[in-house]
Parts: C-alpha cells; sequence; structure tokens
C-alpha cells in the first residue's frame, strides 16, 4: 500500500541536477547545467528564457529524444538511465504527445491519415483507430478537413492536424516546441484554447517552450531557462 501511495504522489517527471552538452568531437557546448524540477500530472508549464538557454534541449530529453547524460530524470517513477531502446519506444509511443514549431505532417496523407498513421504503427484495431482519428479531429475543431492535406490547408489548421494526431495516442503529457511561432496571434490563441481545454477536461500534462507571452499567460506554471538552468 505504501508503495501504492508513492507511485500515486510521485510526479511525472522528477528532474534531478541533470546537464547536458552537444559534443563536437574534442569540444564539447554545453546546453543545460544543472536542471532540477518536478512536474506533475496536470500540470501545464512553459518554458521561457532567451534563445540557446537550453528549452528544445530540455523537451527533447523529456520526450526521450536525447538520452540522459548526467543527473537523472525519472518518468512514472522510472529513472530514463535505466530503461532500455525498447521500452523507451513504448514510453514514446504510447505516453508522449508531440507538437512541433513546423507541424511535421506527412504531405502526401490527408488530415485524417496523418492522425491515423502513428496509432496503426501502435496495432490499435481498426474500429478504435477510425474513432480516434474521428474523437481527435472533432476536439480540435477540424473533422470537416479530414480529407485535405496539408497543403490545402491553412498554418492554424495544420498545427490542429498535428494536436490531433498527439491526443489520438492518448498521452499523458503533450510536449510542444514553439507550437504557435509559425501561427499569427489569433491562430495561434485557438491553438492555446485547445490545450488550455485538452489540461483541464483529461488531465493531459502539457509542456510547451515559447518566447510569446500569449502563449506563457496560458499556462499555469512559468519556468524560466537562462544559460542551461532555472533562474
Ligand atoms: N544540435 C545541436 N548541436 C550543437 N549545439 C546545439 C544543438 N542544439 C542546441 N545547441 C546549443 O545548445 C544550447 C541550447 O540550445 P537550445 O536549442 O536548447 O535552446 P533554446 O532555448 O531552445 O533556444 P531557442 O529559443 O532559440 O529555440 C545553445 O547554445 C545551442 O547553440
Amino acid at each position: 500500500m505504501e508503495n501504492l501511495m508513492n507511485t500515486i504522489d510521485s510526479p511525472l517527471y522528477s528532474i534531478r541536477d541533470v546537464r547536458f552538452s552537444y559534443d563536437f568531437g574534442n569540444l564539447k557546448a554545453p546546453a543545460l547545467n544543472g536542471v532540477s524540477l518536478d512536474i506533475r500530472q496536470g500540470d501545464f508549464i512553459c518554458l521561457t528564457g532567451p534563445s540557446g538557454s537550453g528549452k528544445t534541449t530540455l523537451l527533447n530529453l523529456l520526450g526521450l529524444i536525447e538520452a540522459v547524460q548526467d543527473g537523472d530524470i525519472h518518468f512514472n517513477t522510472n529513472s530514463l538511465k535505466t530503461l532500455t531502446e525498447r521500452e523507451k519506444n513504448r514510453v514514446r509511443r504510447y505516453q508522449i504527445g508531440f507538437v512541433f514549431q513546423t507541424f511535421q505532417l506527412f504531405p502526401v496523407l490527408t488530415a485524417a491519415e496523418n492522425v491515423e498513421y502513428f496509432l496503426t504503427r501502435q496495432g490499435i484495431p481498426t474500429t478504435e483507430r477510425k474513432n480516434r482519428v474521428k474523437d481527435a479531429l472533432a476536439a480540435v475543431g477540424i473533422l470537416d478537413q479530414s480529407d485535405k492535406k496539408p497543403a490545402e490547408m491553412s498554418g492554424g489548421q495544420r498545427q490542429r492536424v498535428a494536436i490531433a494526431r498527439a491526443i489520438a495516442k492518448r498521452p499523458r503529457v503533450i510536449i510542444a516546441d514553439e507550437p504557435t511561432a509559425n501561427l499569427d496571434q489569433a491562430t495561434g490563441k485557438g491553438v492555446m484554447e485547445i490545450f488550455a481545454k485538452l489540461n483541464h477536461d483529461h488531465q493531459i500534462s502539457l509542456i510547451i517552450s515559447s518566447h510569446d507571452p500569449m502563449v506563457q499567460s496560458y499556462s499555469r506554471h512559468q519556468v524560466r531557462l537562462v544559460d542551461g538552468k532555472i533562474c
């Protein structure tokens, strides 16, 4: 029982004294210089800070895109340092949704096919897959655009497809790197409204990086990085 309570009380991410450098042969470029932070299920966090302060690097570590070098990150009580590649793939595939500044949709696939693609790779049966695609596209308000390809859609609509793709996984956390950077202010607000609703209605944790005060105003916590440190 005590163990169970510990698991329930534990943060989704526990980040401890994380340091990270990019390697150029015998030259190392430090990007994170001792970051410690707890992130709980349902948190809505905006990473802020000047260009080059380490926001993307931290998001890449939290998304298991980069491997932890020094310090440690626990996700759901598991040390990322001890997970095998196969286990990390499962976490990425089932528990983390990604949204990027440049949308990263497949140009030859329709909106619905873009959302469905990763569900197919997860081996989710056809009926459930189709339902999840519909639900996700409806949740971001573009069900009527299901058959359009990215080139036939606006930037805001493309970002909605990207969010639909992330939420169709039913993830515990969505990691979004500058998700509104390529959108005008009104369209960006629309995207943030969707994130806020997902966070409120489904307790999905949101970790977003942005320079934009509008985006920051939607989050509940702001974490400011300067020179790879929280300040
Ligand atoms: N792939 C890479 N190879 C080498 N150095 C990198 C790489 N990515 C980032 N860096 C360096 O690491 C540091 C942190 O970069 P990072 O992209 O994490 O910052 P950021 O806060 O996300 O910046 P921005 O707001 O401009 O996106 C910077 O000094 C940057 O030049």
